[in-house]
């Protein structure tokens, strides 16, 4: 049998709040993966923003995670992971990624010390799919077709991290209405060079939700059942979590990545 490579998906953003969404991209993304017979998805990781992201009407990360987290219950492979929002300030999208990618050595390290400890009957009984641990995993970042569309924003990125995100790492990027990926990446040398690494995956039924639309809703009053789990809606209503006021945070405010990069433009909290 020719052995896969473990793979770990992860997905950054605001999840302000998780939609149903966003938890199809991992299910999206795994099939296409798997299909491709170079993979075995191991894991999920959803790593919302931190706070400090200032993005218009970003509610606090004690409040996504807690969505995220409740959202996620009925997942065995997704979870969420607070490391980025614990951070004294916002993190560039590698070094997230350089972080995850660096506990999940550490884990198979510790998995393979654990194993060096057991008798040779117990080591073959014990985990079916043990010949993972000595293959090193990949990980790659999860996201919309926006999201790769962000990449040409002037001072929203810089070269040598997107570089480093499709060399090192690699993308899986889902179809998304409005944005044409595959346009989008002959359009880009840097993109175009490294296209092997970078997987488009065709959304095989349309599903527009949008966590924007969801917070507008909810402050009108109307149903947003369906479009994200019960358990969020109850969580939401619980700490009433989005209002006019929640959608005024940060308003006028530049996002930090362009901050960061001394521009005055702010062309995605307007
Ligand atoms: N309907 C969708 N189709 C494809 N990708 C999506 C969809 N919704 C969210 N994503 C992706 O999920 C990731 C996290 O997105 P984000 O938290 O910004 O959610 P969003 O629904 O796009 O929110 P907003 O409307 O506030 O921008 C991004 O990579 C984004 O492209
Ligand atoms: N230079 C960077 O690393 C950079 C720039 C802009 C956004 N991002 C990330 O992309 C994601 C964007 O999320 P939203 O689509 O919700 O704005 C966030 O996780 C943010 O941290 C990274
Ligand atoms: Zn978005």
């Amino acid at each position: 049998m020719v052995s896969r490579t473990p793979l770990i998906l992860l997905a950054c953003g605001s999840f302000n709040p998780i939609t149903n969404m966003h938890m199809r991209l991992f299910e999206l993304a795994r099939d296409h993966l798997q299909k491709t017979g170079r993979y075995q998805v191991i894991e999920g990781i959803m790593s919302p923003v931190n706070d400090d992201y200032r993005k218009k009407g970003l509610v606090s990360a004690r409040h996504r995670i807690a969505m995220a987290k409740l959202a996620l219950e009925t997942s065995d492979w997704i979870r969420v992971d607070p490391w980025e929002s614990e951070q004294e300030t916002w993190t560039e999208t590698v070094k997230v990624l350089r972080h995850h990618y660096n506990e999940s050595l550490r884990l198979l390290q510790s998995k393979k010390e654990l194993m060096k400890n057991k008798w040779p009957i117990e080591r073959s009984t014990e985990d079916p799919l043990s010949y993972q641990h000595s293959v090193l995993p990949e990980l790659k970042l999860l996201c919309g077709a926006d999201f790769l569309q962000t990449f040409k924003t002037p001072n929203l990125w810089k070269e040598e991290h997107i570089k480093e995100i499709v060399e090192k790492f690699g993308l899986v990027c889902i179809s998304r209405a409005g944005s044409d990926p595959a346009q989008y990446i002959s359009e880009s040398d840097l993109l175009t060079q490294f296209q092997h690494n970078i997987f488009l995956v065709k959304e095989w039924i349309q599903n527009e939700i949008s966590a924007t639309q969801i917070r507008y809703a909810l402050c009108r009053g109307l149903s947003v059942k369906y479009l994200i789990p019960d358990s969020v809606i109850s969580y939401i209503a619980r700490h009433n979590i989005y209002t006019e006021d929640s959608e005024r945070k940060n308003e006028g405010d530049l996002l930090q990545p362009l901050k960061l990069h001394n521009t005055t433009v702010n062309p995605l909290n307007d």
